[in-house]
């Protein structure tokens, strides 16, 4: 019977979508690879592929960064990743995020910033703004260190009696940068790293929400595409996917910590340790704002809870990890990067609480963070729709399938685009030959012809009207880690090797290869720092 009901339900999909989703072929003048698949389009092989970018990457070496792909049911899609192209669309209001990527945001956040669009976005982002400045981030860097020391305290435990202990980062890290969102953003002690782990739900629900995201069956990406298609009263709401649940229950983890937080601070309003610009004051101001403009529901305050504590925890935590990963891998960038934090710490004062200032003084240690959110965007490709026709300017030049060369694409209205900020990251056009190569020292030579993204030339955290709030928050914060674990501890990879997959999901996430039912992981050897590196430390430093 329930193979009958699956036959039945596979069929109406197909009709639904042949006869909903038909439509021109509006790209039908660019090259692209051709699809194995009509009813799928690429969007199955893309979400099935081993590594991140690895199909994207083939293909903008074939075509250039700006070509054409085939969603499901053969609609055409733009992929661009070229950097006038990127800056025109990231700029603009008139590619806002299409409805089912918005349904997404409400099914993991709620009515929150990463949901809102137009004027309730500009709400969102006015009652945020403030507690994003750089001058604010700067008062967080205290909360950064003291949750860092913690795990540096959990790890010298753990090499108590051994040498060496082989720790999962994918199960550490999160640890760390949920504790520093809850003290940051709202005075509040997620409890993760002193065993008192009130939050073990929250942190469990949220290191395995993306797990239901990998490898979708066909079903899954023809149900999705459908359903991307009707409008919401048709009731699509009512039938679920795994994927669906598992967000949900993120939202209501999420959900149930941002009420205690909020109560706990409308009931005690004076308890903050800080001045009243951290993120909660300042959401919490917001809904007393006389002007309907600027005022925030207490709905909106608890999606906007809900929302940092994802945007700002899940990414952190999983860039830090590759960072780890590549250094691992790089023993050499990992004693220079060393060097560089013993040298400050010998011209310091014994004592000195470190600053913003001292972290950016070290050029190769800040080159080490850029490199690893070009090589791992850990938000690899973003979705957006065209809301007018219009012509996009490319500062790489493509050839049609006539071959006539194109400096714009016209666009109209309803076009879906994808974004891969993994493919612009590793343009040999913008990055030099060794594009696909981990080499923080390209930062000291490159030179800049268009700049996408707000920080270093990198797209990571998008760019223009939507880009990241938290960027500054989340250097600072991937700053203060690098410094405090690489100044106790080295990091090796295991005897036998670590391949680590870049597996496709909402967040790219890290696996082992050929072991994918362990979850996620980043198995690293960890030991306490030997003398034998202060001695090249010190070498270093006379130099
Ligand atoms: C390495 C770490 C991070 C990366 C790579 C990253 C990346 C991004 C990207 C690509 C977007 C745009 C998403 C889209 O357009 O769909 C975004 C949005 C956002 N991020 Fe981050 N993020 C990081 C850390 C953080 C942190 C630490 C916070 C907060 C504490 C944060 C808060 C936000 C918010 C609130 C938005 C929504 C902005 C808007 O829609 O106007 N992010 N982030």
């Amino acid at each position: 019977m329930s193979s009958l009901i699956f036959c039945i339900t596979g069929v109406a999909l197909v009709l639904a979508g042949i006869v909903f989703f038909r439509r021109r072929q509006p790209l039908f003048f660019l090259r692209g690879p051709i699809p194995a698949s009509y009813l799928l389009g690429h969007e199955y092989e893309l979400n099935q592929q081993a590594d991140v970018g690895n199909l994207e990457f083939a293909w903008a070496k074939e075509y250039g960064p700006t070509f054409r792909l085939s969603g499901c049911f053969s609609e055409d899609v733009l992929m661009i990743a070229d950097p006038l192209g990127l800056q025109h669309i990231l700029q603009s209001p008139n590619y806002p995020k299409p409805r089912d990527i918005r349904l997404i945001a409400e099914r993991v956040f709620g009515r929150g910033i990463l949901w809102a669009t137009g004027e309730a976005h500009q709400r969102h982002k006015r009652a945020l703004n403030p507690a994003f400045s750089p001058q604010e981030i700067k008062h967080f860097v205290p909360q950064f260190q003291e949750a860092t020391e913690q795990l540096v305290h959990k790890w010298h435990e753990q090499l108590y009696h051994v040498d060496m202990v082989q720790l999962n980062m994918a199960e550490w890290i999160p640890k760390v940068t949920l504790d520093v969102i809850g003290r940051s953003a709202f005075d509040f002690n997620f409890g993760l790293l002193d065993d008192t782990a009130q939050y073990n739900n929250l942190y469990i629900t949220m290191r395995d929400m993306f797990l239901d995201s990998t490898s979708p069956s066909a079903m899954t990406v023809l149900y999705a595409a459908v359903r991307r298609r009707f409008p919401e009263r048709f009731g699509f709401k009512m039938y679920t996917t795994k994927e669906d649940r598992r967000l949900s229950s993120f939202l209501k983890a999420a959900q149930d910590a941002a009420t205690t937080i909020l109560k706990r601070k409308t009931e005690a309003p004076n308890v903050s340790t800080h001045d009243d610009k951290d993120i909660l004051s300042t959401l919490v101001r917001s809904a007393a704002n006389g002007d309907p403009k600027k005022r925030l529901s207490e709905d909106e305050i608890v999606s906007g809870i809900s929302t940092i504590i994802l945007a700002g925890n899940h990414t952190s935590a999983s860039t830090f990890t590759f960072m780890l990963y590549e250094l691992a891998l790089h023993p050499d960038t990992q004693a220079r990067v060393y060097r560089e934090i013993a040298g400050l710490r010998s011209r310091i004062e014994q004592g000195t609480l470190l600053t913003s200032a001292h972290y950016d003084s070290m050029p190769y240690f800040v080159a080490v963070v850029k490199e690893t959110l070009r090589l791992h965007p850990i938000l690899p490709t973003i979705i957006r729709e065209a809301s007018h026709d219009d012509s996009i300017p490319l500062s790489i030049a493509l050839k049609d399938k006539t071959g006539r060369s194109m400096s714009h694409i016209p666009i109209f209205e309803g076009q879906r685009i994808l974004i891969p900020f993994s493919v612009y990251n590793r343009l040999t056009q913008v990055w030099g030959e060794d594009a696909h190569v981990w080499n923080p020292d390209r930062f000291f030579t490159q030179k800049k012809d268009v700049n996408v993204g707000v920080y270093g030339n990198l797209a990571t955290f998008s760019g223009g009207v939507r880009s990241c709030l938290g960027w500054q928050f989340a250097i600072l914060e991937l700053q203060v880690m690098l410094f405090a674990l690489l100044e106790s501890f080295e990091f090796s990879l295991p005897p036998e090797g670590l391949d680590i997959q870049r597996i496709p999901s909402i967040l790219m996430t890290p696996m082992i290869r050929g072991r994918l039912e362990l979850g996620t992981q980043m198995p690293l050897y960890v030991k306490h720092r030997t003398r034998g590196l202060m001695k090249e430390k010190e070498t270093d430093i006379l130099e």
